[in-house]
């Protein structure tokens, strides 16, 4: 229970019809969870109008309404407060429910369109190495310190947000790390968090359906970093782009990272192989189980954020050894008959040209690359026929296939991949929908030396069709392809 007086102290309210003198029960932004005392705040989505469910809630026991608009019949048992956004006063208002839990750790958000998880993971990972206790918010799992609490978005709502890093402060957490996706910067997921480190690991093409154009996409990411406080970090790859825009309008301390330039975190990459790579950080080598450039990249600011996190610079070197891949992330497995498949998460063209580049740079020329991959249903459409095209330029044989169909024909998706391809490229390559014969297809054709990847689903468990998720896994699938 909390006085409504002093919870939205923080939201900066334009008016307020009724009484503020009240108690609240809890803090909810769906009508259907509304209960005797809650605290509803109507927030625009993007299918629905919080707004619509206010009359809805007459007699539902409410005690308070926090929405853009007032309704034009008021209940004079309910109290109604005008802000600005919603969305916004939603994020800070879950903050002051949990007791603002982000100024109680030391909280590092990780934005870019890869390398996300990647980075937020190892950051938690290497807190805990160095003997902290740690949580993380990500794509594949959240973590309270050791505790496994499963997830389906990237970064959820503000109150799962802050209810989380409540339980992380509850078992003593002083680090956290989580993605910041740029659906949640937008929709204001992450208002009201107060960070001490941003980072921005790149940008290239996705999520079109929703931003619309790259530049929004930008922005959306960018405000994040505009909204970090001076005493936070900001910490940004100089190699990609859009590294330094991400810095133009923060308040936060600046930092740059790079594999190419002078920067605060400078990477060279000494040898790579299949099962890890030789690094030089800042010219202290280290050797890491990671493979591809674009871990380095990650491996990086992975080493500038606990530098600047505080920790001792030749314990983060001996922890970064020690750091192991991510689920789903480059994970190979190799066959009785001598080939390898790699599973990756790639789902965007940049990440499946970066890890086949990252395969190539290791066979050579010894072996071929057979790449197996689709692209998911109801996202971004104008990724499909680039994805594949990239595919193609990069492997020997290329099997399209489906990967989350969602309400989509998987076949349509499989045409508009197939619409990126010249004849060359069609010649070596064949439409398989079914994601298990792709696989084993994939692995019947493979010999000696040759590499499969099977990218775009990764850590992924299930394959979504139609709204229900079916139990479908990569990894599991080509151990079964490769035992047949
Ligand atoms: C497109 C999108 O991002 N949608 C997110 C959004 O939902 P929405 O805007 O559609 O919500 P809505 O249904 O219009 O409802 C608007 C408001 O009315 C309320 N409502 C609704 C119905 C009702 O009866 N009563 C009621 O009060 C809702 O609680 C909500 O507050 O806000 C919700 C709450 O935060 C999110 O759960 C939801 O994510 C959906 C499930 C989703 O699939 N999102 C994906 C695209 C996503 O967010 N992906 C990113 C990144 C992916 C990456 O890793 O690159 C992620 O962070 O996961
Ligand atoms: N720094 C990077 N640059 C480019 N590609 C990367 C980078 N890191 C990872 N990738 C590629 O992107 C894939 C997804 O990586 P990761 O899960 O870390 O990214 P993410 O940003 O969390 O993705 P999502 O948007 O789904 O949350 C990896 O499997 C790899 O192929
Ligand atoms: N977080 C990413 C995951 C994509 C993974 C891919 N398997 C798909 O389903 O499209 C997204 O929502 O775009
Ligand atoms: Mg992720």
């Amino acid at each position: 229970m909390k006085s409504l007086r002093q919870l939205i102290q923080a939201i900066r309210p334009i008016e307020i019809i009724g009484s503020e003198k009240k108690n609240i029960t809890n803090v909810v932004n769906d009508s259907r969870q509304v209960s005797q005392g809650s605290l509803f705040v109507a927030v625009r989505g993007c299918t629905v109008d919080g707004h619509t469910f206010i009359p809805l809630l007459q007699y539902s026991g409410v005690a308070a309404i926090v929405c853009e608009e007032f309704p034009e019949i008021v209940e004079s048992s309910i109290t109604y407060i005008k802000v600005e956004n919603s969305a916004i006063a939603l994020g800070v208002l879950a903050s002051e429910w949990y007791d603002n839990p982000s100024t109680k750790l030391k909280l590092v958000g990780v934005t870019g369109t890869n390398g996300k998880t990647t980075t937020a993971t190892l950051i938690y990972e290497m807190a805990r190495l160095l003997g902290y206790k740690a949580g993380l918010l990500s794509t594949v799992c959240n973590y309270i310190e050791t505790e496994a609490v499963p997830t389906n978005q990237t970064t959820p709502d503000p109150l799962t947000i802050n209810q989380l890093l409540a339980r992380m402060v509850e078992s003593g957490c002083q680090y956290a790390a989580m993605e910041v996706s740029s659906h949640a910067a937008h929709q204001h997921r992450i208002a009201g968090l107060i960070f001490a480190g941003g980072i921005f690991s790149n940008l290239t093409r996705d999520h079109m359906d929703y931003h619309k154009t790259v530049q929004a996409y930008l922005q959306a990411k960018k405000s994040f970093f505009d909204g970090l406080g001076r005493e936070a970090f900001a910490l940004t790859n100089i190699d990609d782009k859009n590294g330094m825009i991400m810095l133009q309008n923060t308040s936060a301390a600046r930092y740059t990272y790079s594999l190419r330039t002078m920067a605060d975190f400078r990477c060279r990459i000494i040898e790579t192989r299949l099962d890890g790579t030789t690094l030089s950080l800042n010219g202290s080598e280290v050797e890491v189980l990671f493979t591809g450039r674009f871990n380095a990249y990650n491996l990086t600011a992975v080493y500038g954020a606990s530098i600047l996190l505080g920790w001792e610079k030749e314990q983060v070197l001996t922890a970064m050894s020690r750091l192991v891949p991510v689920a789903g992330r480059f994970q190979a497995f190799h066959s009785p008959k001598g080939c390898t498949a790699i599973v990756d998460y790639a789902h965007t063209p940049d990440a499946v040209i970066n890890v086949l580049e990252a395969i190539r740079e290791i066979t050579g020329s010894q072996g071929n690359i057979i790449t197996v991959v689709g692209a998911g249903g109801d996202r971004d459409r104008g990724k499909r026929p680039i994805m594949a095209r990239e595919a193609a330029a990069r492997s020997e044989r290329l099997i399209l296939t489906s990967d989350n169909p969602r309400t989509e024909n998987p076949e349509s998706i499989i045409s508009e991949m197939e619409a990126g391809l010249d004849e060359a490229a069609k010649n070596r390559t064949l439409s398989i929908s079914d994601r298990r014969q792709a696989i084993r297809t994939a692995a019947a054709l493979a010999q000696k030396g040759d590499v499969i990847l099977i990218a775009g689903k990764g850590h992924e468990n299930y394959q979504e069709i139609n709204g229900i998720k079916h139990h479908f896994d990569d990894r599991e699938e080509i151990m079964e392809a490769f035992k047949a």
